[in-house]
């Protein structure tokens, strides 16, 4: 029989500072440009509130995050200067105005928008008054900042270089909440945050759905025929791969850690030639040129978020919630767990909304012994993959059928942990021009 994991059985949060986290596959040093039309004021918040560390710099970035997702202002602030290694994060980069190099522009200035927290900047920053302080992966303009916003209305949304970086500043106790993409109506799931849930600790205590709208962005001045490359999130890719071609865009597709940091990618480096898929939030903040507006292949594009937190919350049969759970098979069962575990909860009249297998990422492998029929033959070995599975289903915890289905598919599993159970998000799809304005309803905010 398998354990149920909950927190009491798994533990505290670890620190995990020393794991190797994949570099972003165009590094860049950021730093962020609007488009400027009077000379910038030198701004006081900058000079007065970064300092020379580290959690000085972090909680103004905390700070900053929130100015960012408010203040309609930003265009006025400030330019900033870098010295190399400087670990402010703060630079002065090359004016441009997108017909010439990034050096020798003169109509863009740099803007400080919060830079990513990457896994070394990871230790705990003083919290700045009651606001919830929401990490997510990506840098300003990135859809993960506004679920963000969508989840919690009021909070500090803190940019994250990798969803590494936004679990662990979770668990280190830099942020309160983390918001991960974990599927979308068209690119289907974002595989590598189910494996993240799995390694790491935190809980579900929440889940938003956002209508994604996507842009294609250049330089100002650049035309679509310029184009040979179209750069952003995997996902985003996907996503617009037929409008793309049906646009008669002969391009390569180059995949990038996020959609606003491949915007403002192409802004840094001055590149006439690239177009990034990305919001029209990220046009904005980086000065860019929107070539085309809702490029995505369906217009009902959406993509669901699950907010994290270090404890799980109390379930509740008021109102609607989903439950989520992992499990792997006992070897033995082979594939007929499946259909026993979808038993447990359609006996129980309970809905699946979402089931999803994974390799086994410590056992991916098993082998099978077949000795082979007539006459002395030798054994053959046959392997297979061992899969875990993701379950979501439409029941709260708080609810006697939900246990008794749980109860019931201990019994099969080698492996069950409930990864959270949590009020559904119930607003309807609204399917804007605009994914980054954020809902009046904030599903997210009592978690
Ligand atoms: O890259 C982003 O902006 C993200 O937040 C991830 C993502 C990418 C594409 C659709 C939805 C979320």
């Amino acid at each position: 029989m398998a354990a149920i994991l909950t927190p009491a059985t798994t533990g505290t949060h670890s620190t995990r500072l020393a794991l190797p986290i994949a570099k972003p596959k165009l590094p860049i040093r950021r730093t962020h440009l609007v488009r400027c039309v009077h000379r910038p004021e030198i701004s006081p918040f900058f000079h007065g509130a970064v300092g020379a560390n580290r959690a000085d710099w972090q909680s103004a970035c905390a700070i900053l995050s929130s100015k960012v997702a408010t203040d309609s202002q930003h265009h006025q602030q400030t330019p900033q200067h870098h010295e190399a290694g400087d670990d402010t994060n703060h630079s002065l980069v090359p004016v441009v105005n997108g017909h010439s190099s990034a050096a020798a522009a003169l109509d863009l200035v740099p803007v400080q928008l919060p830079q990513p927290l990457t896994i070394a900047d990871l230790s705990p920053a003083p919290k700045h008054g009651s606001q919830l302080r929401v990490a997510y992966q990506g840098v300003p303009g990135a859809y993960s900042e506004a679920a963000a916003a969508k989840a919690y209305p009021n909070c500090d949304a803190i940019p994250c270089d990798q969803f590494e970086a936004a679990f662990q500043a979770v668990e280190l106790w830099v942020a309160d909440r983390a918001v991960l993409p974990v599927e979308n109506s068209l690119g289907g799931s974002i595989h590598r945050n189910y494996d993240l849930l799995l390694r790491h600790r935190l809980h579900i205590v929440g889940e938003v759905q956002l209508p994604v709208h996507h842009c294609l962005l250049a330089l100002p001045g650049v035309r679509k025929e310029q184009l040979t490359r179209v750069i952003s999130h995997p996902q985003a890719l996907s996503q617009c791969e037929h409008t793309l071609t049906a646009m008669g865009l002969n391009v390569a597709r180059e995949a990038f850690d996020d959609t606003a940091g491949a915007a403002e990618y192409v802004v840094l480096n001055g590149l006439q030639d690239t177009a990034a898929i990305a919001s029209a939030r990220a046009a904005e903040l980086y000065g860019m040129q929107v070539l085309a507006d809702g490029i995505q292949d369906d217009s009902g594009n959406v993509t669901r978020f699950v907010m994290l937190a270090r404890e799980p919350i109390v379930p509740r049969a008021d109102r609607p919630f989903k439950t989520s759970i992992v499990f792997a098979a006992h070897d033995s069962e082979g594939t007929s767990v499946l259909f026993k575990v979808l038993s447990a909860f359609a006996f129980r009249d309970i809905g699946l909304t979402k089931i999803e297998s994974r390799p086994h990422r410590q056992r991916p492998i098993r082998l099978e012994y077949e000795t082979s029929r007539g006459g002395g033959g030798a054994a053959s070995t046959a392997k297979q993959f061992e899969y875990t599975f993701y379950v979501d289903f439409q029941a709260s915890l708080a609810e006697r059928r939900a246990q008794n289905a749980l109860a019931e598919v201990q019994e099969f599993t080698s492996f069950l942990r409930v990864l959270g159970s949590y009020p559904m998000d119930m607003t309807p799809w609204s399917i804007t021009s605009n994914s980054s304005s954020s809902s009046s309803s904030s599903p997210g905010s009592q978690q």
